[in-house]
């Protein structure tokens, strides 16, 4: 495999950690990209990408003000821009422009977000999910060339979570054919979306439909903000930016007020209802949710978006602690790489196995999705729902695990782990923001716990339930399982502990109402327990599926691959059935011997995986232009790098900053 060369010597610790791998990283990398094809391909896209040098920054991101930040993801966003419709889409073809691969390289480009990232994101999906074939027509090619910039703007500032409670409106006027869009109140301001603030000058909007003097609740629209010419906002929108945030710096989140602005008739997407002309509303969807599809979409896409964010925080933390030494072991020794320690190992390791675990899953979520629009094209959509409840979990889940895990690699890096410098805060900052967008972590599993409910009684009245819960046919009148200390048996002890708690939660929701409740409180009193069963759900999920998958996937492979893949898996399996003992404790009748074991057996892997760990994160194949990090680059040079950043910071400009004068001077002398 060609190794972008490092320039420098590569640090003598990081060196012969290479040298210890036991297994062919190369076949490792083809493996997450899904074919040693694709790692061509993925190579020469990268190549051009990032051979011209044209994502590197003089002076890093986080030394620039806000304005010159913004000013200069956006410099840069156009470049990409250009090459992406010049030569990558090329390669990868149109179709595929949400591809991985263009995803990846674009980090190359930003440490933190570009400011056009919802418009390949949300707004061109919209448009492909959303438009009947004469607007695909029309705006999607000038959406994909780059000539109209949108957004996704359907959050506002009274309302999130709750899509039925937005207050924008969209009245239609048969006379003039048009909608008139509104906003009645300041919560009903836009507010959030990505891109809106100052780039984009149009946008997708999620409003109030009203026709013929009825509202039919939220529909989309697409709305063009300002000039193409000028960018001045056109009369009756008042836009802007909403301020500094935790992280998405430079993703210019914007907000919108509309004052009786008007849009043709056609601008109404829709695929799933219309608007005749004469104002009559034809609903022509067969489920209720369809306009949430790209909500839908985003959500199976975070999942292996959660996996190449945690494998570059794995790469940097594992690089790190090859070449970091801290602490005498024994007197006189040298202190030894803290990748030794098998507390580090235990912070690291499961960051590995959770990237293959998160990828293998994205790539079956991804299967499971195209499954479902396939069957909708025939017009059936009864596997939506499933679906729905499997991209909810997995959303939240992985989202919430990548940020635990994103964080450990921060205190695995100790106060290094802390500099920008090392990208991880700006990991850490991406991924926190994906916990809660795009639906909740909380308000997400919820809607998974809806349908295990629902499942738990079809198999409580005996019904053959649907592939992924399947487990509740088999369990339901399962009490405690027998404990049985295997791979097999470690996952199927997950779908017990899932099928025990829904069931819980049905009695408690049943016990409620049998004592007076009215069944929406008694769901509400029962949230608690419901967000657990459906995590439960999940883990039982992403434990068979990542097993399951991890198998079949590593068939073909040498045995040294398959060893080592086979073992991150166990440890997966094992460091759950560990993180969730007191559940095991309940619901199946492990021993406290067997939990011994099960620990002593985890430990022992991780030694066994320790020879591996730098190669393992190598064959990720992350170029240092994608890590960002003066901790994780590949030739390990973490001191130098970390006092070559040190110099950039606009402080070091001069030896004596002005305010010394100004203030502490006087202050010193007592003259203040
Ligand atoms: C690398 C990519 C980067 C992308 C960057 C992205 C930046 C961020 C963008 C955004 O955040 S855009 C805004 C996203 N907003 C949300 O996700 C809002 C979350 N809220 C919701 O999704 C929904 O409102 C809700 C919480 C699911 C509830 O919706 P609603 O109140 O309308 O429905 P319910 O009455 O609760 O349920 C009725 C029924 O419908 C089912 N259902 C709900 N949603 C869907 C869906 N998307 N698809 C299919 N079915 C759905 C729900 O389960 C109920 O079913 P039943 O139980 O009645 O059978
Ligand atoms: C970085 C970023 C980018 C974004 N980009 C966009 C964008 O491009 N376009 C766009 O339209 N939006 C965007 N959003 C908005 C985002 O989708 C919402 O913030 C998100 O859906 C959560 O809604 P909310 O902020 O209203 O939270 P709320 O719904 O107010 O939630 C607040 C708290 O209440 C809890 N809660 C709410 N409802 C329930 C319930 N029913 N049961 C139990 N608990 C509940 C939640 O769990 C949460 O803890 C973005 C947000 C962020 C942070």
């Amino acid at each position: 495999m060609k190794i972008n060369k490092p320039k420098h010597d590569v640090n003598p610790d990081l060196a012969k950690e290479r040298l210890k791998c036991n297994f062919n990283i190369e076949e490792v990398t083809n493996i997450i990209d899904g074919g040693k094809d694709k790692t061509v391909q993925r190579k020469k896209i990268e190549d051009i990408a990032l051979n011209n040098g044209a994502s590197l920054d003089e002076v890093p991101e986080e030394c620039l003000s806000i304005k010159e930040r913004y000013e200069n993801a956006v410099r840069k966003s156009c470049v990409y821009g250009n090459l992406v419709r010049n030569e990558m889409l090329e390669i990868t073809g149109i179709e595929n422009f949400e591809s991985p691969v263009l995803r990846r390289t674009a980090d190359a480009f930003f440490k933190d977000i570009s400011p056009f990232m919802l418009h390949l994101g949300m707004f061109v999906p919209t448009l492909i999910g959303q438009c009947t074939p004469e607007q695909t027509a029309e705006w999607l090619p000038k959406a994909l060339d780059m000539q109209i910039i949108g957004a996704y703007a359907q959050t506002e500032l009274g309302h999130g979570t709750f899509i039925r409670g937005l207050e924008t409106t969209a009245t239609y006027n048969p006379e003039k054919e048009e909608f008139v869009l509104h906003s009645p109140t300041i919560t009903s301001y836009k507010w959030w979306a990505g891109g809106l603030g100052k780039t984009a000058n149009h946008c997708v909007v999620m409003a109030q439909l009203y026709t013929q003097g009825k509202c039919h609740g939220t529909h989309l629209f697409i709305v063009k903000i300002r000039d193409l010419d000028t960018h001045m906002p056109l009369p009756g929108i008042t836009v802007g930016e909403i301020g500094p945030r935790m992280g998405f710096s430079s993703a210019d989140n914007g907000f919108l007020r509309f004052d009786h602005f008007r849009i043709p008739r056609e601008n109404m997407l829709m695929k799933h209802a219309k608007v005749e002309k004469d104002g009559v509303y034809v609903k022509s969807a067969k489920h209720g949710k369809l306009t949430y599809g790209t909500m839908v979409f985003i959500r199976v896409t975070l999942v292996s978006e959660m996996s190449f964010n945690i494998s570059k925080a794995a790469t940097i933390a594992i690089r790190y602690s090859a070449v970091r030494r801290q602490t005498e072991l024994r007197p006189n020794e040298p202190e030894p790489q803290i990748l030794d320690y098998p507390t580090q190992q235990h912070k690291l390791f499961i960051c590995i196995a959770t990237a293959h675990a998160f990828q293998l899953t994205s790539c079956w979520l991804w299967n499971t999705f195209q499954a479902v629009l396939a069957d909708m094209k025939k017009g059936n959509v009864d596997t939506l729902p499933e679906l729905h409840a499997l991209s909810s979990c997995l959303k939240a889940v992985s989202t919430s695990d990548a940020l635990s895990h994103i964080e450990q690699c921060r205190f695995a890096c100790g106060g290094h782990g802390y500099m920008l410098s090392s990208n991880l805060p700006f990991i850490y900052s991406f991924v926190a923001a994906t916990r809660t967008y795009e639906g909740d972590y909380t308000v997400l599993l919820l809607q998974t716990a809806r349908f295990l409910v629902k499942a738990s009684e079809q198999a409580e009245a005996g019904k053959k339930l649907t592939q992924t819960v399947s487990y509740l046919n088999r369990t339901a009148n399962a009490d405690r399982l027998n404990w049985d200390n295997t791979h097999e048996g470690i996952i199927k002890s997950f779908q017990v502990i899932a099928a025990g708690k829904i069931g819980q939660c049905v009695k408690s929701i049943r016990d409620r109402t049998a004592s007076g409740m009215d069944y929406e409180d008694a769901w509400l009193m029962t949230t608690v327990q419901l967000v657990g069963a459906a995590e439960a759900h999940c883990r039982a999920v992403l434990l068979n599926t990542y097993w399951s998958e991890m198998r079949k996937i590593t068939e073909a492979s040498s045995a040294d691959v398959k060893k080592v893949m086979h073992q991150l898996a166990v440890l997966y399996l094992m460091y759950w059935a560990l993180e969730k003992t007191g559940d095991l404790l309940k619901y199946s009748s492990v021993s406290k011997k067997d939990l011994d074991e099960l620990q002593r057996r985890y430990e022992e892997l991780l030694a066994e995986l320790r020879p591996n760990a730098v190669g393992l994160v190598d064959a990720f194949d992350l170029r240092d232009e994608i890590l960002h990090s003066s901790l994780g680059s590949y030739d390990g040079r973490v001191y130098e790098r970390l006092i070559e950043e040190a110099h950039k910071s606009p402080l070091n400009d001069e030896p004596v900053n002005q305010s010394f004068h100004k203030y502490t001077k006087p202050l010193m002398l007592g003259k203040l």
